[in-house]
């Protein structure tokens, strides 16, 4: 490697992503230079961005989490921080493995959602416990004037989910849904649900930062949390498709998993001069 910035480009179920290794926490990662990495034009284009710094160099990390571990600071495409990424998590735990910075099989990431147990599998596929996913309330979202009744979900990040009747292909998600930010005063992240049966759900999202992805870890926790408590249950299992592949989720009392894949397409160097200008 020469003397730019160490990247790697990464991607779980089409939810993507610009990895930066920064063990010592100097990188300067300000909301300015996250929204050129991720604009598709004018820079590597992603819908988020996963520093891997130690969490005893992150000031602002959750209290408790042992300060050796890596830490995913996550940020939208837009600048903002958020506490959680599912899909996130499995690349970040690629990259680990993928950069000897930790052994395949079992480790922990520290995230601003609190640690998060990962196993990366031999096939490339990655489990993360995702902590518990936790209905809150009632709400609704609108879409092109029309109104959907959805079901809050905090899975460490926010989420509004609605299943719905209409074909989730069908609906907008060029503008964000509307929302009542009572009930989200943090803005929210929104999933469209068809239910394909039982154990089988069809989402789309518009997340909170970024505008609609093709997937949303977190987004496929809380859709499954939603359905099974509209169908009287408090924990099952479902896969979930998304327009950027399937994941799996299982819900149960006080933990959830997410498996699904992970991978890393690109790795090499920010040119130093537009990053200072960035
Ligand atoms: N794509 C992520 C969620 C990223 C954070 C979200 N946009 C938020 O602001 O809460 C996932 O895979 O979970």
């Amino acid at each position: 490697m020469g003397t730019g910035l160490e990247f790697v480009k990464g991607h779980g179920t089409q939810n993507d992503f610009v990895v930066l290794p920064d063990p010592d926490g100097v990188l300067d990662l300000t909301d300015t230079r996250v929204r050129a990495l991720c604009d598709r034009s004018r820079g590597l284009g992603a819908d988020g961005v996963l520093r891997a710094v130690r969490t005893g160099k992150v000031p602002d990390a959750p209290a408790g989490i042992d300060p050796d571990l890596w830490f995913m600071d996550y940020r939208n495409a837009d600048g903002s921080i958020a506490e959680m990424c599912g899909n996130g998590v499995r690349v970040f735990a690629r990259y680990l493995v993928d950069a000897g910075l930790a052994e395949p099989g079992e480790l922990v990431v520290g995230t601003r959602a609190g640690e998060r147990p990962v196993v990366a599998h031999a096939d490339g596929s990655v489990t993360v416990h995702m902590g518990p996913a936790t209905v809150f309330a009632r709400s609704t979202a609108t879409v092109g004037g029309t109104e959907f009744d959805g079901v809050a979900v905090d899975v460490g990040n926010p989420h509004l989910v609605c299943l719905t009747e209409t074909a989730v292909e069908r609906l907008d998600l060029s503008v964000p849904p509307g929302h009542d930010p009572v009930v989200f005063p943090h803005d929210v992240n929104v999933e469209f649900v068809n239910v394909l049966g039982e154990g089988s759900l069809r989402m789309r999202v518009h997340e909170r930062g970024v505008g609609e992805t093709r997937s949303c870890g977190t987004g496929t926790v809380a859709v499954t949390a939603a359905w099974l408590h509209l169908t009287g249950r408090d924990t099952g299992r479902a896969e979930v498709h998304v327009p950027g592949g399937q994941v799996t989720v299982v819900v149960g009392d006080r933990v959830s998993t997410l498996t699904g894949p992970a991978e890393l397409v690109a790795r090499g160097e920010l040119d130093l001069a537009w990053w200072a200008a960035a």
